[in-house]
């Protein structure tokens, strides 16, 4: 039987109710003995004081808050330290982690199933990455993310990735503030986050209300294959194309073995589909061949940005060497050009298809086009 305590991590935006969930969690524990490590942002640990005058707080639970702010090393090997310690304490049965609303998800679940101590003890030995929740507050996604004029609004580049990158990352997805939305906007966005995130259990909650057993000590977190899929979320030859599921929320993948001509397609972006939600992947541009861009958009947030050199690129011995390393290249390998292409995710609702494809094809180069560098809209993002 596995000894080791059982680890769940809770993330989620800033206020979409990690600490209510703590709270109830708390309240309804029964004789679980129950170690708590919360990680603020602000410089007065608000979490912390909320937690300790829960009444359900009792002598037999630990809280230990976290100092160092975000996203920092130091933050991390902390973090490492007090799991260990909490897990190696024999005085708890279950450990929460609060994570801070800015942290993306994925780096936690590595520090608790990879990580180890200061004086190198691998915190695997004593505890286990048991269940990764992500709770999204449904009032915040609503607003943010549903197509309306079509603009974007840069204020929310940052929040919507990172609430895009908690929903893709867990393996229970508490959908919160329901008490907030009708029921149909409920029904919508279940739709919508159902097409980001497929295979984690999701549940609706209020006030973060759900059975205790649903988050502690599930045993969903499967090591090999969430850490490993996440860090390949980038490479989306796995993705296929689904259905309507209703709502008319539906997603495709555009691939194209050629490149865009940045001019066209900058002068697209413009224009936006408001029908797409949410596009990811990866794009080849005429001007710089070498270069991969990443596009990530989220609802009115959208991020383009270089991400490193296509293999192609790259001298011959490294790409044989490259061959022997990455998994699933040979697949992709295009005999003209390697692994260059435009691979989009896009995922909407009511999207026109066939408008939206004919749109990009025409953004792509044709034989006759010249660009200057110098008039490349994203070459301000070339190093
Ligand atoms: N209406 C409504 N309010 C909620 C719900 N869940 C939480 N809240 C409220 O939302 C606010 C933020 O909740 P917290 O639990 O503090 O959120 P958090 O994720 O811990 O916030 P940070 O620690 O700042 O990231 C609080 O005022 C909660 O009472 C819910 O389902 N419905």
């Amino acid at each position: 039987m596995d000894k080791r305590v059982a680890v769940t991590v809770i993330s989620g935006y800033l206020g979409a109710g990690k600490t209510t969930l703590i709270l109830h969690l708390l309240k309804c524990k029964e004789d679980k003995r129950i170690g708590i490590i919360v990680n603020d942002m602000a410089a007065v640990n608000v979490d912390k004081k909320l937690i300790e005058r829960s009444p359900y707080f009792s002598k037999a639970d630990k809280l230990v808050p976290l100092t160092h702010g975000s996203i920092s090393g130091k933050l991390q090997q902390q973090l490492a330290d007090a799991v260990y310690q909490l897990a190696a304490s024999g005085e708890v049965d279950v450990i929460l982690i609060e994570s801070s609303g800015i942290v993306q998800p994925d780096m936690v679940a590595k520090i608790i199933a990879r990580g180890e101590t200061t004086d190198g003890q691998a915190l695997s030995k004593r505890c286990r990455l048991d269940t990764n929740v992500t709770i999204v507050d449904g009032f915040r996604v609503l607003h943010q993310f549903m197509p309306g004029d079509g603009a974007y609004n840069q204020d929310f580049t940052q929040s919507n990735q990172l609430i895009i990158n908690q929903i893709e990352f867990c393996d229970v997805l508490l959908f919160n503030k329901t008490d907030l939305l009708t029921t149909e906007q409920r029904q919508y966005l279940e739709q919508f986050v159902r097409q980001l995130q497929p295979s984690a259990i999701f549940i609706e909650t209020k006030f973060a209300v759900v059975p205790v057993n649903q988050v502690i000590n599930t045993h969903l977190f499967d090591e090999l294959h969430e850490l490993e899929a996440y860090d390949r979320s980038g490479d989306l030859s796995h993705f296929s194309s689904s259905h309507d599921l209703g709502f008319g929320i539906d997603s495709f993948v555009y691939r194209r073995r050629r490149p865009f001509n940045p001019l066209r397609f900058d002068a697209w972006l413009d224009h936006w589909p408001p029908a797409i939600t949410r596009c990811k992947g990866v794009m080849w541009v005429m001007t710089q061949p070498n270069r991969v861009f990443t596009i990530s958009q989220a609802g009115r947030a959208m991020d383009i940005i270089p991400s490193g050199y296509w293999i192609a690129s790259m001298k011959d011995w490294e790409i044989q060497k490259m061959f022997t390393v990455r998994k699933g290249l040979k697949k992709i390998w295009d005999a003209r050009f390697g692994d260059r292409m435009i691979e989009l995710v896009l995922i909407g609702q009511h999207m026109n298809q066939q408008q939206i494809i004919q749109q990009l094809d025409n953004c792509l180069m044709r034989d006759d086009d010249v660009v200057d560098i110098k008039s490349d809209p994203f070459r301000l993002q070339h190093k």
